[in-house]
Order: C-alpha cells, then structure tokens, then sequence
C-alpha cells in the first residue's frame, strides 16, 4: 500500500522551440487507500500528471515519492499500474492469459490461479476466460484490463479515462464495479475523467486542473454508492461545473 505525494512538480514540452508548460507547480498529496478523480479541461495536464506519476515521462522540476501508510516500508514506483482508455490488450492471448501476464514469472501456479479466478469472478468474465480480445465487447475488454491490473496487485492504480470510449449502460456497470472493487481492496486510485458525473460518483476528493495548475480540491463527504440526482451531489457538481466552465450554475 502507498499513497503519492507530489511536490512542485513542473513538466515542461518543447513543440518546435515553442515551450508548453503542461504542468506548472503542482502540489499534491494523495493518501493511501483513497480515490481521487482528476477533472479538467481537455489540454489541462491530466494524463501528463499520470504518466509522471508511473514513470512514463521525466518531470522537469519537483518530486513524486509514494509514501507507505507505515514509514518503515520502501515503496517502490514500479508498483504503480495504468489504466488506458483503450483496454491494450494482447491479441494473441485470452482473457484469462491476458490478465495472468503480470505474473507471468510467479513460480507458484496454483496462486496465480486463484488470483486470476478471483478477479474473474469479481469483475463477471468467467464465461469469457478463454475468449480472445477480438471475441469480446469493449466493456469486457476494459474489465479484463483493469483484472490484469488488478492481478498485478500495485499500491497505486492509474486511470486515464478507463471508461470514456464505453457506452452510458456498460460505463453505470463498471463504475459500480470499480466502486466495489475499491471498497473491498481499499487501493490507492487516481482517476481522469471529463465526465464530472463520474468524478463526483468515484471520487472521495475530486481535483480540478486549469492550464496545468491546480485550482481547487473538492471533498466529497458522501457515502457509496451515490445517488446522481440527491441534492448533496448536485450540490458538488454544481461548484465543479462552476470552477471548468466558470459560470454559476445555481
Ligand atoms: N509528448 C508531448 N509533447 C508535447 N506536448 C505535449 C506532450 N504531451 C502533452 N503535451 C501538451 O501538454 C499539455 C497537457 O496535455 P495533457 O494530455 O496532459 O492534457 P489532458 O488534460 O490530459 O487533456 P485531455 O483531457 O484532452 O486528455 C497540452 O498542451 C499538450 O499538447
């Protein structure tokens, strides 16, 4: 288990000698065992936040560390996992396999079964283990992402629009899904949406980015699941949309 604590982080892009400042001192601490969404116009800075966060770009300035809910543990970034929009899947392996690679060189396979068999279970694939990618609906090919994920058992799991490309019926049953997941296993989640919808149903603190900065954390002291139409959650979304868009919506 780890959280992730992010100190004056600045990313810099260079597009023919003209500079992009993606992100410009970010401050952000995300304790262990919690779900924050991460909101924001589209070229705000949200999928490079994760790619620092797991290793996938260099920061120009500032720190990420992982801290580990108890001092004495080291946690290492490498058990830091991303989920993409398209589910990345290997063609030439079946659901099952697919989300077996992660462990791939555990010797003892009789855990990496019942590992696997759980987050089958779990996330409603079984029927479909021997199925291969193409043999499957996008809804499943993203749940068999996010199992492979979760097979790999990281501290901290990355979400970049995981359920963007789905559709409204597919996107309810796995934002549910994801919801149980986390009450059950308590990782650490950070997840990019456009949807405020969505951030305001996950999240337990929605962050919301403008131009690479960060321009409020918003609590979301309401219980799962959540009621899209009770008024506390209207209330929530409300300041968000007010925040992106800039204009009152009461
Ligand atoms: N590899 C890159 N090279 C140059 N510029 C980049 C690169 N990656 C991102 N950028 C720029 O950094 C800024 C932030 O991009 P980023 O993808 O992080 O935004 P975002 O909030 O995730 O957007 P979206 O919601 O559309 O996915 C944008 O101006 C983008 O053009």
């Amino acid at each position: 288990m780890a959280g992730v604590k992010i100190q004056k982080l600045c990313k810099t892009f260079w597009i023919n000698g003209q500079e992009i400042n993606a992100l410009s001192d970010i401050n952000l601490t995300i304790e262990d065992g919690t779900f924050v969404t991460l909101v924001g116009k589209s070229g705000s800075g949200k999928t490079t936040l994760l790619k620092l966060i797991c290793g996938l770009e260099k920061s120009t300035r500032g720190n990420i560390s992982f801290p580990p809910p108890d001092k004495s543990i080291n946690c290492q970034p490498e058990r830091v996992s991303i989920v993409f929009q398209e589910p990345r899947l290997m063609p030439w392996l079946t659901v099952e396999q697919n989300m077996a690679f992660p462990l791939i060189k555990e010797k003892n396979r009789e855990r990496v079964a019942k590992t696997v068999n759980h987050y089958l279970d779990l996330l409603s694939l079984m029927e479909f283990k021997d199925a291969y990618p193409a043999q499957i609906s996008g809804g499943m090919a993203q749940r068999t992402a996010l199992g492979r994920t979760l097979c790999y058992d990281p501290d901290v799991i990355l979400m970049d629009e995981p359920l963007g490309a789905l559709d409204a019926f597919t996107r309810k049953k796995l934002q549910a899904d994801l919801i149980n997941i986390f009450l059950l296993q308590k990782k650490t989640i950070v997840f990019v949406t456009h949807d405020v919808d969505e951030a305001v149903l996950l999240g337990q603190r929605v962050v919301i980015f403008e131009a690479g900065k960060i321009v409020e954390h918003m609590p979301v002291n309401l219980g799962y699941p959540r009621n899209p139409l009770s008024r506390n959650f209207l209330n929530v979304k409300k300041k968000i949309l007010s925040l992106i868009v800039g204009e009152n919506f009461n």
